[in-house]
């Protein structure tokens, strides 16, 4: 459960004075989630997201995201809009936090992944790249292959408490990874989502009502979000690579936006990329998130399988 910031009824109430969506019905924290606190607000007018900005997400940075989603959603993509007060500011601040109150997406996210479902994934992504064109402000991924180093050094030997040899095996396979990346200018860029996990992915009878979590976006090549995705929707259990859930993926995504040749060349490397971008942020969470945070910490393993997996296979 993803709620590091308690609020008061009363505190929230005041918040929501400053506004014009009505006044506060009910609210509770969200269980969903680790980065951040989310709490489901039910007002007079409606239902809406309050998120209070917690780890990652510099304050300074808030002002790219929130505009991505105004953007986004302008140019007709289902995700959160963010909510302006009665001065026109989106971004707020409450109890000591960034905040923000967006939108309230409908549908759930999928628990049983399918080759459908797969397949309206891959559409929706090349939607949302061909959507960013024109949001000209740049955010570099933080989360990039420089980024992977360090934050591998920050864990120490950490990781060989949960598998035997973890540091070792991951700072070679980095090395490989670092030396086939592509450069800048190899392959097209444009604005990214970064966490396109099933988690941030609402359906309603079998299609994509709305995107959600925007605050990894950042400017990046539109092929490492496909191979953010390989990893995290095609594996059965968590274990298992599921080629036709891949297939349906390229193919939802290649209907409304082809890849390049040089993009298909890349995408092993970006797929064993994005294992290590994983597996090197749950590490770390493994070993910093606060003994009473109410969150789930999330699997460093699974991606430790997932980069063996994509190491040992010629193409995607
Ligand atoms: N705009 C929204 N509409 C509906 N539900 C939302 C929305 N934003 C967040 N949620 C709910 O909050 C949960 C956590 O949101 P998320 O953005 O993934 O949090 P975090 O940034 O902590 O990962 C989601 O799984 C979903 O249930
Ligand atoms: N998707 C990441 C963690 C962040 O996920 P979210 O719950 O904030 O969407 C992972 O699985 O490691």
């Amino acid at each position: 459960m993803a709620v590091y910031t308690e609020l008061a009824a009363e505190t929230l109430e005041a918040f929501l004075g400053t506004y014009e969506i009505g006044t506060l019905v009910s609210f509770h924290g969200i269980a969903e989630g680790v980065e951040n606190s989310n709490f489901l607000l039910r007002t007079t007018e409606g239902d809406f997201i309050l998120t209070l900005f917690e780890r990652r997400v510099k304050a300074d940075e808030l002002p790219w995201f929130l505009g991505l989603m105004q953007y986004l959603s302008g140019r007709g993509l289902n995700c959160p809009l963010p909510v302006s007060d009665r001065d026109g500011k989106a971004l707020r601040s409450l109890a000591g936090r960034p905040a923000a109150i967006t939108t309230f997406l409908p549908g759930v996210s999928a628990t049983q992944l399918d080759a459908g479902l797969c397949l309206e994934l891959g559409k929706v992504l090349a939607q949302l790249h061909l959507a960013g064109e024109g949001y000209e402000a740049v955010r570099p991924n933080a989360l990039s292959s420089s980024a992977w180093g360090p934050l591998l050094d920050s864990c120490g030997e950490s990781g060989d408490a949960l598998a035997p040899g973890l540091t070792a095996e991951v700072r070679t396979a980095l090395q490989k990874i670092e030396a086939a990346w592509p450069a800048t200018a190899d392959l097209p860029r444009g604005q990214i989502h970064a966490d396109l996990f099933p988690d941030n992915v609402f359906f309603q009878n079998g299609q994509v009502s709305g995107l959600i979590d925007f605050y990894f976006a950042c400017t990046d090549f539109l092929a490492y979000d496909l191979a953010i995705c390989l990893n995290a929707w095609c594996f059965r259990d968590e274990k298992t690579f599921e080629p036709s859930f891949a297939a349906a993926i390229l193919q939802g995504y290649e209907s409304v936006r082809p890849l390049s040749q040089a993009e298909k060349s890349a995408l092993s490397v970006l797929c064993q990329g994005a294992a290590i971008r994983f597996l090197l942020t749950r590490l770390y969470d493994w070993i910093n998130t606060p003994a009473n945070a109410l969150v789930t910490r999330k699997d460093p393993l699974a991606y430790l399988l997932r980069l063996r997996h994509f190491a040992s296979m010629k193409h995607v």
